[in-house]
């Protein structure tokens, strides 16, 4: 960027060695020694020129690592905006230095130009929501859901806990997940509409699914017939392979649940709540913080469990577990706490029952490649998509699907 040329070079000029200003010179040219003898000399951390440019914009920008680390162990302030607004890690970002945007971020960095780009284009004003006496659809880990009207229509508002929206790193990064869910449409994902400006709580709008959840509607009906589920696995299997061929990177939704699958009065299934889960429900002493550890432990893959590097095929295990429950009318040993659970799939590989009474043969398999414990033995949705489309037509061809005595289609 031009500004930040033009910069250097009027600093270079000032700058002579009893000038405070040479704490700036020396962080622009990555000169630790230098830095280290202008902060002994009792020179302040949080120095800036007439542009409000710190000594730690000027190494992030140029990419100096050791300086920003010392700079922020002596006291710098990590997100002090300079005259265009920008922070540290807005330059950082800007000169692709991913590895400061890391420290930076670790240290409570935001990027407020990057945030206020993303949630252009999807902000919703407060006067066009009415929220009075709006139904309480639902509610849960992070807030409760209402059904209001925007601009005529009927849409679900998500509320997040302040608890939750009040730590600004929590916060950056469920606006990140939400500006990332913005660019998505595919029919088997629910749409995300917006987030409401100027709300005294973080709410969001998407679109208002009149079914309820995957998990209201097995308490409901139990059991699903068998064409029923395939038809609802191959829902969600073409919602899930539209995010995990997302460009330029895939999106592993991490926590699918009956309870963030949601139907339409179409009976179609739509995913929602991707990415969300990387925010987990852990409190400490500063609020919710996030951890590697993401989703439900009932559906977790043991890789996640067991808190090992894991990849887009956590989404399958996960997929396999749902599409069991509504063969099955509900979850597997549900007298078991869902740790139990997680803990014995991960360390005694144990996996429900496949009943030949309840699960035809190409099911049983299907699940089986699924859960299977090696992540790279999973199938990928486009493959479990064309598998169901074999099952599917052969159930409505009448072929006997094998060993599920309920179901055989004659
Ligand atoms: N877009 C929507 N349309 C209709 N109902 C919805 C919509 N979104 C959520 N709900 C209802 O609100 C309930 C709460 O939703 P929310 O996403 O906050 O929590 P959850 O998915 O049930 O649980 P968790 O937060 O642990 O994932 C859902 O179970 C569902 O019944």
């Amino acid at each position: 960027m031009e500004y930040h040329k033009s910069q250097l070079l009027k600093q270079t000029r000032r700058i002579d060695s009893e000038s405070p200003y040479r704490l700036l010179h020396c962080s622009s040219k990555g000169d630790k020694k230098g830095v280290v003898q202008e902060l002994e000399k009792g020179v302040e951390p949080t120095l800036a020129d007439y542009d409000k440019r710190t000594a730690l914009h000027l190494a992030s920008c140029e990419g100096y690592i050791e300086v920003v680390v010392l700079l922020l162990e002596r006291g710098a302030d990590v997100n002090s905006t300079d005259r265009w607004g920008r922070t540290p890690l807005s330059d950082a970002r800007s000169f692709g230095h991913a590895d400061i945007c890391k420290i930076l971020e670790k240290h409570g960095g935001i990027d407020p130009v990057a945030l206020d780009s993303q949630m252009r284009g999807y902000e919703i004003e407060y006067t066009e929501v009415d929220m009075t006496e709006a139904p309480l659809l639902g509610e849960g880990a992070y807030g409760e859901v209402y059904l209001v009207k925007w601009r005529g229509t009927e849409v679900a508002a998500k509320t997040i806990r302040s608890s939750i929206a009040s730590n600004e790193t929590v916060k950056k990064t469920f606006l990140k997940e939400l500006a990332l869910w913005q660019k998505l449409r595919h029919p088997n994902i629910v749409q995300f509409l917006g987030v409401v400006k100027h709300s005294d709580r973080l709410t969001f709008l998407t679109e208002y699914l009149q079914n309820g959840s995957l998990y209201d509607i097995l308490r409901k009906k139990g059991r699903l017939d068998p064409p029923t589920a395939v038809a609802y696995a191959l829902d969600i299997a073409r919602g899930m392979n539209y995010l995990h061929q997302h460009k330029p990177h895939p999106i592993i939704h991490r926590d699918l649940t009956p309870r963030n699958i949601l139907q339409n009065e179409a009976r179609h299934l739509k995913v929602t709540d991707f990415g969300l889960s990387k925010i987990v429900q852990e409190k400490n002493a500063l609020g919710y913080k996030m951890t590697g550890e993401t989703g439900s432990y009932r559906y977790m893959a043991p890789e996640v469990y067991r808190r090992e590097t894991y990849g887009i095929s956590v989404d399958v295990f996960s997929f396999a577990l749902v599409v069991h429950e509504m063969f099955q009318g509900g979850p597997s040993s549900r007298e078991e706490a869902p740790e139990e659970v997680a803990d014995k799939r991960a360390y005694e590989d144990l996996r429900p029952p496949l009943s030949s009474f309840v699960y035809p043969e190409p099911i049983r398999r299907l699940l089986r490649d699924c859960w299977h414990k090696n992540p790279d033995c999973r199938p990928t949705f486009e493959e479990i998509i064309l598998q169901l489309e074999i099952i599917q037509e052969n159930m409505q061809g009448g072929k006997p699907l094998g060993s599920c005595y309920e179901c055989v289609i004659l």
